[in-house]
């Protein structure tokens, strides 16, 4: 098959697709500091799942099916808001205002702002854009694997209710409901966590600004699932802060969150399984991202654009115990298999930078 010219020399499948190229040119350049994994990558990935998570198939509106009318009806009226938002449609951005007023979106307007001249520019949604944003920003980070894009949402969307976005005071319970109400399963939940290797924290605690949940937030590796297994000993700041626990080293935050679902018997067994295999961790990430991507979306009305996504550098250090720990200190979980082998980093016990600010 004959394939469309993009510019700079590149090609697509689609010519649908080479206005992605020119995109990915931009931002990598003046959004992402010249492909760093850095707080705008952070930002980034965790801004497509609070545009696609406030998401729940019980309640969009079918014509006929009157249980579904009126179980619609009483959610609208428990959250005080008369539309009901499709997921990955870029609702976050186009109504920021409203979007903004859920406490779990704490901290998104900032990269919300950052990104927003991009579609408007390249003339795409912001549906697309925030998942693209999200695929070219988690490839700058060394052992990510190269997700999937699918370019054609509308750029028309409405407003999500508050409530459907998880926090990291939330019980293990009632974020795996959440999660399962939009179609994923407790793997999955542990799956798509893997994003929490390259992140930090800001507003958990807002005097400890940039505070890693792994010790590598620049490396998509292992280590934010062992050290999430290690025994907590002391917060990071005073530790006042709801939906905080103790962390294992100086400098590194841990969310409740977090720390919940890797000891919970529903999630424990898929967490530990990705302690030392990068290449499951990695492939499982791949599969439920590319699920998240598009809820509240149709495959078939998408066009395939991954060609766009840049290659991931591999991952070159190999999971280990944190400097100072010893397999002692491992609150292992998962009861139908031993936690396994993992040498420990030689040297004076680990403490983790921040995240610079960009
Ligand atoms: C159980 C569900 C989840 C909870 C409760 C949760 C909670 C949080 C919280 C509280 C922060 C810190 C935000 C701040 O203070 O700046 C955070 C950061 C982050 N989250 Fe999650 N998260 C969840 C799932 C996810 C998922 C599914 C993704 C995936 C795509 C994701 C990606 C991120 C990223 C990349 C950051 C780092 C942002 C940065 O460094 O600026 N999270 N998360
Ligand atoms: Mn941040």
């Amino acid at each position: 098959m004959r394939r469309a010219a993009c510019s700079n020399g590149r090609s697509a499948a689609s010519e649908t697709c080479c206005v992605w190229f020119d995109v990915l040119d931009d931002i990598q350049q003046n959004l992402f500091d010249g492909g760093e994994c850095g707080e705008e990558v952070h930002e980034s990935l965790r801004l497509t799942f609070h545009d696609a998570i406030a998401f729940s198939p019980l309640f969009p509106y079918r014509p006929g099916k009157i249980w579904r009318w009126w179980r619609r009806k009483v959610f609208l009226r428990s959250v005080g808001n008369a539309i009901y938002n499709t997921s990955t449609d870029g609702s976050i951005m186009a109504h920021t205002d409203i979007e903004l007023e859920d406490h779990a979106n704490n901290g998104v307007d900032e990269i919300i702002d950052h990104q927003r001249q991009f579609p408007l520019k390249h003339n795409v949604s912001f549906g697309d854009f925030i998942q693209f944003a999200g695929a070219v920003g988690v490839s700058n980070c060394p052992g990510s694997p190269r997700l999937e894009f699918l370019a054609g949402r509308a750029n028309t969307s409405q407003p999500a209710p508050s409530g459907l976005v998880p926090e990291p005071f939330d019980s293990a319970d009632k974020i795996i409901a959440r999660f399962a109400d939009a179609g994923f399963a407790p793997n999955e939940i542990v799956d798509l966590l893997a994003s929490h290797t390259v992140a930090a924290q800001d507003h958990v605690d807002e005097s400890l600004k940039g505070t890693p949940f792994d010790s590598t937030p620049g490396v998509f590796d292992t280590q934010f699932f062992i050290e999430t297994l290690l025994k907590g000993t002391a917060f990071p700041g005073n530790g006042s802060n709801s939906g905080e626990v103790e962390s294992p080293l100086a400098g590194e935050f841990r969310l409740q969150s977090d720390f919940e679902l890797a000891r919970d018997p529903r999630t424990a067994c898929e967490w530990q399984s990705f302690v030392n295999n990068q290449n499951l961790m990695a492939t499982n990430f791949r599969a439920a991202m590319s699920k998240m991507a598009i809820l509240g979306q149709s495959r078939a009305d998408l066009t395939d654009c991954s060609e766009v996504i840049p290659t991931p550098k591999p991952v070159s250090d190999s999971p280990s115990l944190p400097a100072g720990k010893t397999p002692a200190d491992i609150e292992a979980a998962c009861s139908s298999a031993p936690f396994p082998p993992l040498t420990a980093a030689p040297g004076p016990a680990t403490s983790v930078a921040p995240v610079p600010p960009s």
